[in-house]
C-alpha cells in the first residue's frame, strides 16, 4: 500500500471508462474520485470532517433524494401474480377462458385455464428468480449508519445511528468491522480497514484499504482499486474508518450498475424474444379480424345460433400458439444445461438464443486469443542492440508498481519485466524509494514511476512505444545521448514495426533525471524524456485459439480482432491463426469513420489495433447499428465497455472477476472452441423454437381460414367447439414433443434468426396449403353426405374435418420440422406425435368417447375420401417443401453484406 503522503502524478487523462455515477457538486471536481486528495473530496461535496449541520443535510436530503441505491422492492406475490397477466399472450388466452366459462362451454374454459395457469407460473417463477436476486443484493446494504452531525454550525458534532437511506452526499459516517458501506464513500481515516467488495469486483478476497492523502490510481479496474474509496454494496470485514460520503442512492457505483436500465442487455429483448413477439402479435392482429369475420359472415348467411359464440373462442384459441412460452423456456433451458456441461456457464437464458443468431464475434487479443502469459524476450538499446538496461529499468519501474499497488493487480506484463530482471540478475540491492506511482492505463498506454536514486529524482516512463517515443527529445547512444530528430524517429519507428511484426511486441522504455535542487521531473516532464532503449516480449497464441476460431469460420461466424496492441503484432497472429486478411485500423482512426462506416470496417475482417477500452466498444455498438448480432469475447477490464455493448458477451477462461460479473456466457476453461460448441447449442434453441412457430403458425392459420370459409360454405358450424379445441389440444401435445424431446437439430454453417418476414411467408403459404386440403375435404364430404339427413351430413362432416385435419397435421410435422435454416432430420419423437396423432384422428370417432364428443361413424366413401385427400396432400406439401428448398427458404436470405465469406443469415 502507498505510504500516507505520498504525492501522485497528478497527470491528465481521461476519467474511468464506466458510468459516471459523482453527484452534482463531485462532477464538477476537476478530478475522477480516485484522484483527490483529502480535502478535494471534502471540498467536492462541500463538507467539513466535522459533518453536516442537520439543517444542511435536510436541504440535501431534499436535492439529493434517499439513499435508495437498489429499486424498492417489487409489489408483493398477489400483485405479482396478477402483473404476470399483463403479458399480452396470457390475458388473450385468460379472457377466452373467462368468455367461455360465461357461455357454460366448461371444457374449453378449463383447458385454457390450464394453458394460462403454465404460461403465468412460468413467468412468476422467471421473476420470482429476479426478486430474489435482488433480495439477495439488497442484504448487502446496511438499514442504519452511523453517521456525525452537527445540531447547528457553532456545534460539537456527534455520532448518531440514521436510517441508511438518510445519508446524503456530505456526510461523515463511521464504519466498523461487520458493517455494510452504506454509500459511495471517501476514507478520512483508516485503521486496519479490509472491505469485501466481492459483490462489485467479483474478487472474493477482501481488500485492504487506507486514508492516504492520495493515492496511485490503479490501471483498468478504475475507482475499486483505489484505496481510500469504499462502495455501497461492499463490506467492512475489520477495521474502522471515517469516511466522507460521496454519493447515494442511484448515483452510487451498486445502484448504477443495478439500475432496471442498467442491466448489461437483460431487460432487453434477444434476437429470439423479439421474433416471437412479433410472432405473437401478429396472430392475435389476425385473430381480431379473422373470428369475428368468420361469426360476421356466418350471422348473415345462415342467422345466428347459440353455437356461433362458443365456435368463435375455439377457433380463437385454435390460432394461438399458446405453448410459445413454454416452449421457448424449455429450449432454452435445455440449451444452457447441455452448455453446462461442456464447460460453459449462461447466465442468462435469452442468451442462448442470442449465441445462435451470432454474426460478428468480436475478440480481444491478449489473454482471449493468446495465452496473456508474456515472457521477455530480449532487452535492446535504442539502437535495436542488446543491451540489459532498458531490462533493469522498466523492471525498476515494475516492482514499483508491484510494491505500490494491490500485488494481485500486477500487470502481465510488469511481472514478465521482473521475472526476466530476476533472472539476469538485474535487481540487486534494495529497491529505490518511491517518490509517486502512475500505474498503468490501457487509454494513456504507458505507466510512470518517481523515484529516488543516488540522491537524484528519476522518472522512468515505459509503455507502448509510439506513446513513448513521442515524449521523448533525445536517446541514449554509444554512452551518451543524441537527439531525436525525424528520420532518427522514422527508424525508430520501423524497428518497433519490424519486431512486432515477428510477434515481438516493444515496450519502450524512457526516463529523466535531474538533481533535487533544479527541482526534479514534474508531471510535465513526462515530455522530453530520453528513450533508454526497448523491452521485446513475446506471448504466444492460445493453443485452442487456432481450432476455435477455424470452427467459427466454418459455422458462418465472422471473427474481428479489437486489441490494444501495435497493428503488426496483432498482424502477425492473425496470420499465424489464419484469419481472413482485412483493413488494419487504428483506435485513433475510428473517431474519423463513420458508424457505418466502422461498422463495414468490422464486417470486412478489419483488425482494429492500438484500441481503448471505449474504442473497442465503439466499434461494437457501429456493428449493431448495423443491424448485426454481435458477440465479444474478451478477459479483461479493460474489455467491459465492449462486453456491455454486445449483444452477448462472453469471458474467456482466466478472465478477471469484474469482466466475468459482465458477460453472460462465462468459459469455464481455456478451452476457446467451447465459443463454438455455445453458438451451436444457441441454433439448436433457435432451430427448435422456429420449428415449433413454424409448424404451429402455418396448421393454425390453414385451419382458421378453413374455418372461415367453412363456416360460410356450409349450412352448420364446421366443427363444434368441443372438437375444435380437443383438436387443438392434440396439436399442441404432438408439437410439444419435438421441442422438449428428440436428437439435436443439425445447426447449419449460418447464424439463424427468427425472421418474421420469412416466417410469416412460411405460415402463409404451408397454412393456405393446409387450408386446400381442408376444402378439399369438405368438397367429398359434400359427395359422400349426400342424401344422409342434415344432422347425420353434419355429424359426419365434423368427424371426416376432425379425422382429416389430424391426418394431415401429422403429415405436416415431420415434412415442416426441417425447412428453417438449421436443416434437422426430424427427431424420433415426432415420427412416434405425428403416427399418435393419425391414430387418434381416425380411432377416436368411432369410440365411446368420439360418441360422447358429438362424433358419428363415417361410411367407407369418407375413408377413401380421407386417404385422397391425405395422400393429394402429402404430395403437395412434398411439391411445396421441395419449392422452398429450392428458392433457399425464401425471400430476404441471402449473405449478409459483410459477414465472412460464405456466411448469411437465414431466415429459420
Ligand atoms: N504494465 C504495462 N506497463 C506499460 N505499458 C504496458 C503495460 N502493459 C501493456 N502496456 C502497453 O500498452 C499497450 C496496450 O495494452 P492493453 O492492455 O490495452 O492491450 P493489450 O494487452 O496489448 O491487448 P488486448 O487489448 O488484446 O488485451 C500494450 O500493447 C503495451 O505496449
Amino acid at each position: 500500500m502507498p505510504e500516507d503522503g505520498v504525492r501522485l502524478l497528478p497527470l491528465p487523462g481521461p476519467a474511468a471508462d464506466g458510468p459516471q455515477t459523482w453527484p452534482e457538486a463531485a462532477q464538477a471536481a476537476p478530478a475522477p474520485p480516485e484522484r483527490l486528495s483529502r480535502l478535494q473530496a471534502l471540498r467536492a461535496v462541500q463538507a467539513s470532517p466535522r459533518g453536516l449541520t442537520e439543517d444542511e443535510a435536510e436541504r440535501r436530503l431534499a436535492v439529493h433524494g434517499e439513499n435508495t441505491v437498489l429499486p424498492p422492492p417489487g409489489p408483493g406475490r398477489p400483485r405479482r401474480v396478477l402483473a404476470t397477466l399483463a403479458d399480452p399472450f396470457a390475458a388473450l388466452l385468460a379472457g377466452l377462458a373467462v368468455i367461455c366459462a360465461a357461455i357454460g362451454s366448461w371444457g374449453s374454459a378449463v383447458i385454457l385455464g390450464v394453458l394460462v395457469l403454465t404460461a403465468c407460473a412460468l413467468r412468476y417463477l422467471g421473476e420470482r428468480r429476479s426478486a430474489r436476486a435482488l433480495r439477495a443484493l439488497r442484504a448487502l446494504l446496511p438499514g442504519t449508519a452511523t453517521v456525525r452531525r452537527r445540531a447547528s454550525a457553532g456545534e460539537r458534532a456527534l455520532s448518531r445511528e440514521v436510517p441508511a437511506d438518510q445519508l446524503v452526499p456530505g456526510d461523515v459516517v463511521e464504519l466498523a468491522g461487520g458493517d455494510a458501506v452504506p454509500a459511495d464513500v471517501r476514507l478520512l481515516w483508516a485503521e486496519g480497514l479490509t472491505v469485501d467488495q466481492s459483490a462489485l469486483t467479483g474478487r472474493s478476497e477482501p481488500v485492504e484499504r487506507a486514508a492516504p492523502d492520495l493515492a496511485p490510481p490503479v490501471a483498468g479496474e478504475g475507482p475499486f482499486e483505489a484505496p481510500q474509496l469504499c462502495f455501497a454494496g461492499s463490506r467492512v470485514a475489520a477495521g474502522r474508518a471515517t469516511a466522507v460520503v460521496l454519493a447515494t442512492g442511484a448515483a452510487t457505483r451498486f445502484g448504477a450498475a443495478h439500475r432496471p436500465s442498467a442491466a448489461p442487455r437483460g431487460a432487453a429483448r434477444s434476437a429470439v424474444e423479439r421474433g416471437v413477439r412479433r410472432a405473437v402479435w401478429t396472430m392475435i392482429l389476425f385473430m381480431l379480424v379473422a373470428v369475428p369475420l368468420t361469426v360476421g359472415a356466418d350471422t348473415l348467411l345462415h342467422g345466428w345460433s347459440r353455437d356461433l359464440l362458443p365456435f368463435a373462442v375455439a377457433a380463437a384459441v385454435g390460432l394461438t400458439p399458446e405453448l410459445l412460452p413454454l416452449v421457448l423456456s424449455a429450449v432454452q433451458a435445455r440449451g444452457s444445461r447441455e452448455l453446462a456441461g461442456r464447460g460453459l456457464l449462461v447466465r442468462r437464458l435469452p442468451a442462448v438464443g442470442e449465441l445462435g443468431a451470432l454474426e460478428v464475434l468480436c475478440v480481444d487479443k491478449t489473454g482471449t486469443l493468446t495465452t496473456g502469459r508474456l515472457e521477455v524476450a530480449g532487452s535492446l538499446d535504442p539502437a535495436g542492440r542488446p543491451d540489459p538496461q532498458p531490462l533493469r529499468w522498466a523492471a525498476v519501474a515494475g516492482e514499483a508498481a508491484l510494491l505500490h499497488a494491490d500485488p494481485g493487480l500486477l500487470e502481465s506484463a510488469d511481472e514478465a519485466l521482473l521475472v526476466a530482471a530476476d533472472a539476469a540478475g538485474l535487481l540487486e540491492g534494495p529497491p529505490a524509494p518511491v517518490l509517486e506511482v502512475l500505474p498503468f492505463d490501457p487509454v494513456r498506454r504507458r505507466s510512470g514511476v518517481l523515484l529516488r536514486e543516488h540522491g537524484r529524482q528519476v522518472l522512468l516512463v515505459k509503455g507502448a512505444p509510439e506513446t513513448v517515443l513521442a515524449r521523448c527529445t533525445e536517446a541514449v547512444a554509444d554512452g551518451g545521448v543524441r537527439p531525436l530528430h525525424a528520420a532518427a524517429r522514422a527508424e525508430l519507428t520501423e524497428l518497433v514495426a519490424a519486431r512486432a511484426g515477428r510477434g515481438l511486441p516493444l515496450l519502450a522504455v524512457a526516463g529523466a533525471a535531474s538533481a533535487p535542487a533544479l527541482g526534479g521531473p514534474r508531471p510535465g516532464d513526462e515530455d522530453g524524456l530520453t528513450l533508454l532503449g526497448f523491452v521485446e516480449l513475446r506471448d504466444e497464441a492460445a493453443e485452442s485459439a487456432a481450432g476455435a476460431l477455424a470452427e467459427l469460420a466454418r459455422q458462418g461466424v465472422a471473427v474481428t480482432v479489437l486489441t490494444g496492441d501495435h497493428p503488426s503484432t496483432a498482424l502477425r497472429l492473425r496470420e499465424a491463426l489464419a484469419l481472413p486478411a482485412g483493413p488494419v485500423l487504428l483506435g485513433d482512426e475510428l473517431a474519423a469513420l463513420s458508424g457505418p462506416e466502422r461498422a463495414e470496417a468490422a464486417g470486412a475482417g478489419a483488425l482494429f489495433a492500438r484500441c481503448t477500452p471505449a474504442q473497442k466498444a465503439r466499434v461494437v455498438r457501429a456493428l449493431r447499428a448495423g443491424g448485426r448480432s454481435v458477440g465479444f469475447l474478451g478477459d479483461g477490464v479493460n474489455d467491459i465497455p465492449a462486453l456491455r455493448a454486445a449483444d452477448v458477451g462472453i469471458s474467456a477462461g482466466g478472465a478477471v472477476g469484474a469482466a466475468r460479473a459482465w458477460a453472460e456466457v462465462v468459459i469455464e476453461g481455456p478451452d476457446l472452441a467451447a465459443v463454438g460448441r455455445a453458438v451451436v447449442a444457441g441454433r439448436v434453441a433457435v432451430a427448435r423454437v422456429a420449428a415449433y412457430l413454424r409448424i404451429a403458425l402455418s396448421c393454425n392459420l390453414g385451419n382458421a381460414l378453413s374455418m372461415l370459409v367453412g363456416g360460410v360454405l356450409l349450412p352448420f358450424l364446421p366443427m363444434q367447439p368441443a372438437q375444435v379445441l380437443l383438436q387443438n389440444l392434440c396439436f399442441d401435445a404432438a408439437q410439444l414433443s419435438f421441442a422438449l424431446s428428440g436428437p439435436q437439430p443439425r445447426p447449419g454453417r449460418r447464424p439463424v434468426r427468427l425472421r418474421w418476414g420469412a416466417l410469416a411467408l412460411f405460415a402463409a403459404g404451408f397454412g393456405l396449403l393446409n387450408s386446400v386440403g381442408d376444402l378439399a375435404m369438405f368438397a367429398a364430404m359434400r359427395e359422400v353426405t349426400r342424401g344422409f339427413s342434415v344432422p347425420d351430413a353434419e355429424q359426419m362432416f365434423h368427424t371426416a374435418w376432425f379425422t382429416e385435419n389430424l391426418l394431415t397435421q401429422a403429415l405436416a410435422l415431420p415434412a415442416l420440422y426441417g425447412l428453417g435454416g438449421v436443416r434437422a432430420r426430424a427427431p424420433r419423437t415426432l415420427w412416434w406425435s405425428a403416427g399418435a396423432l393419425a391414430l387418434v384422428g381416425l380411432l377416436l370417432p368411432p369410440s365411446a368417447l368420439g360418441e360422447a364428443l358429438g362424433f358419428e361413424g363415417l361410411p367407407a366413401a369418407a375413408y377413401g375420401a380421407l386417404a385422397l385427400v391425405a395422400f393429394g396432400y402429402a404430395a403437395l406439401l412434398r411439391g411445396a417443401r421441395a419449392l422452398w428448398l429450392r428458392r433457399g427458404g425464401g425471400p430476404g436470405e441471402g449473405p449478409v453484406a459483410g459477414t465472412a465469406p460464405g456466411t448469411g443469415t437465414v431466415r429459420a
